[in-house]
């Protein structure tokens, strides 16, 4: 099992008092399976996917990656565990600026020690990059830019990707082709994923569909 959250809560400060946010939630996800994570705005799906990212911790409930509990980690072992293990891909596309796109699809895989050149070059011509290699990212459309992010992920070839609402600044046409070529990616690395997204139709394609309520899992 890649990612395994057992009874997770959150509560976040407020000016009207704490406001629970995650109520017990329990999740799993394995290797090789995709899920998605579906709620209204503000039921708490960014929130999980920072706690099953290690960016943040749940106030009780335990949550495990990779066999691992995130709490036992102090912040070099959970960047390590980043680094090694998860891929994020967000709906701002967070590329470097100062670097162009060959270099931003190599730098997680160089951080994580797997920079493999044929493996880019792959990535580069199915995410249909070929001949953008030399652009910066302030010169890329919004769909070109996103293929960088996700091709950036998969370089380091993590087994567990989460993704939130990757495809959200994307029309519809260019969020559904980017959708399917991550999907397959996804799918041919073995790695499992876990993505936030709004949209019903999007999350149809995926193996497995949990809805948040109210901070639960409805
Ligand atoms: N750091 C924080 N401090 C206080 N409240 C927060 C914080 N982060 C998130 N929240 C609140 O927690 C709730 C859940 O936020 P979260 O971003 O997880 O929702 P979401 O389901 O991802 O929403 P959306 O679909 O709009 O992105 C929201 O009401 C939000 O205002």
């Amino acid at each position: 099992m890649l990612l395994r959250l057992r009874k997770v809560s959150k509560s976040y400060m407020t000016a009207e008092g704490p406001l629970e946010i995650l109520h017990e939630v329990d999740l799993s996800l394995d290797a090789g399976s995709t899920l998605a994570l579906t709620g209204e705005s503000g039921s708490g799906k960014s929130t999980l996917l920072h706690l099953a990212a290690g960016l943040d911790a749940p106030d009780s409930g335990v949550v495990e990656v990779a066999g691992q509990e995130i709490a036992t980690l102090d912040d070099a072992g959970r960047a390590a565990l980043r680094r090694g293990t998860v891929g994020l891909v967000f709906q701002q596309f967070n590329l470097i600026p100062s670097l162009d796109v060959a270099a931003n699809l190599a730098f997680h895989a160089r951080l994580a020690g797997r920079h493999d050149p044929r493996w880019q070059a792959e990535l580069t011509e199915r995410l249909g990059l070929t001949g953008l290699a030399r652009r910066y990212p302030e010169q890329l459309s919004g769909g070109q830019q996103q293929r960088v992010a996700i091709g950036r992920t998969l370089a380091a070839r993590p087994k567990l990707v989460l993704a939130d609402e990757p495809t959200g600044n994307l029309d519809e046409p260019t969020g559904d082709a980017v959708l399917a070529l991550m999907l397959t990616l996804v799918a041919e690395t073995g790695a499992a994923l876990l993505m936030v997204t709004h949209s019903e139709r999007l999350a149809a394609q995926l193996d497995r569909r949990v809805h948040l309520k109210a901070g639960r899992i409805a």
